[in-house]
């Protein structure tokens, strides 16, 4: 299967290493993946026989620019690549972008235009235009798969719509953002101040490009909006959540809030229609009360009942394991 990764930072390196690390593993159970083209901002890296991966990573380590990969890199654009190179499948992780969904919006379309298969980490287009890009996939007769769009290596999307497919899912409550967490456990453990976490989160690789998003818990929101649409049938947009994040929160406040029984979350939950985010005192005893990069998410369904799924939210190597078992999927769906 012949693979695009369009965006080559925490998480597009992530991939790579991941295929890498797996290449014996893929060829014997279903055949060789290959990296035909990797993008970032500054062009690209193209060779149809496949990309050393090693090599590009080191490129892009060294030199920040994946066009600057030995022979084969080149000044373009992405979209001149999911126009112009052949592959099946193209795997998007450029920033997530709350406002306007770009440039992600644009290269998922483009791939759907193209009859390129998709796998996206990539919220942005999700939570603003969820409904037009399942009706393009449609359109095009493509697959579109986002499992790590939410939860990072946690299994909610997939699950929810074919493990617990018949359930109807009523209410979902949850941590859904890792840097937060990490923040916030880094505080309440360590007495850590707000500025040295969120410093360790990004150099961990955990943290959005803009980890505003992470703190005034636009991310979370992005993340309650995908569930709402992908696997609660509504149809939602980041404007209908009530956001407020964690920047008052500090050491004190969490001590306080441990020795009378409590911890502090920030919690994204859905119930009657309603989306909502905000740090909410957890008992320490809770199932919600996880800690580190760790996200948990506990749902409501009609006939499994009560169902709750703890894994890593973020991180490079475990959002692609979430990517990996897409591209899989994508796999035995259309060429096994
Ligand atoms: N980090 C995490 O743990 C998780 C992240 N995600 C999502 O995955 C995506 C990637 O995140 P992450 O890797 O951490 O982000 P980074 O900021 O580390 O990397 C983003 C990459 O996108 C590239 N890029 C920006 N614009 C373009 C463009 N027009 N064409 C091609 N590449 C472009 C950047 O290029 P350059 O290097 O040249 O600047 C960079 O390589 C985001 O949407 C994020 O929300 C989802 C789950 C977990
Ligand atoms: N920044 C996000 C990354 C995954 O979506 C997080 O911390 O959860
Ligand atoms: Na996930």
């Amino acid at each position: 299967m012949d693979i695009i990764i369009v965006g080559f930072g925490a998480i597009g390196k992530g991939v790579a290493k991941v295929l890498y690390e797996k290449r014996e593993y893929l060829k014997k159970n279903f055949e060789e993946f290959r990296v035909v083209a990797i993008t970032d901002s500054s062009g690209a890296a193209i060779d149809e026989d496949g990309l050393d991966l090693l090599k590009a990573i080191e490129v892009k380590e060294k030199t920040g620019k994946i066009k600057n990969y030995p022979e084969k890199g080149k000044e373009i654009s992405s979209i001149d690549v999911i126009r112009n190179v052949d592959a099946d499948v193209v795997v998007e992780v450029t920033p997530s972008n709350l406002e306007t969904g770009e440039p992600a919006k644009t290269h998922i379309l483009e791939s759907f235009k193209n009859k390129k298969h998709v796998v996206t980490a990539n919220k942005g287009p999700l939570a603003l235009c969820y409904r037009e890009l399942i009706e393009e996939a449609k359109k095009y007769n493509v697959i579109f798969r986002h499992e790590a769009s939410v939860g990072g290596a946690m299994p909610i999307i997939n699950l929810a719509k074919e493990t617990l497919a018949g359930n109807e899912i009523l209410s979902i409550r949850g941590i859904l953002n890792g840097t937060t967490n990490y923040i916030l456990t880094k505080m309440e453990k360590e007495g850590l101040d707000f500025e040295t976490a969120l410093k360790e989160a990004k150099e961990l690789g955990i943290a959005e490009t803009d980890p505003t998003q992470d703190i005034e818990g636009l991310d979370t929101a992005a993340k309650i909006v995908i569930l709402a649409n992908s696997i609660m049938g509504m149809n939602k947009t980041i404007k209908d959540v009530k956001v407020k994040g964690i920047k008052r929160i500090t050491p004190e406040a969490l001590f306080l809030a441990n020795k009378r029984g409590y911890t502090i979350k920030l919690i994204g939950q859905i119930k009657d229609g309603y989306l909502i985010v905000e740090p909410m005192l957890v008992p320490i005893d809770s199932p919600l009360n996880v800690k580190g990069t760790l996200n948990v998410a506990m749902f409501e369904t009609d006939l499994a009942k009560e169902v709750v799924v703890v894994g890593r939210g973020a991180g490079p190597i475990e959002t692609a394991s979430a990517i990996l078992s897409d591209l899989i999927h994508i796999y035995q769906a259309t060429k096994r």
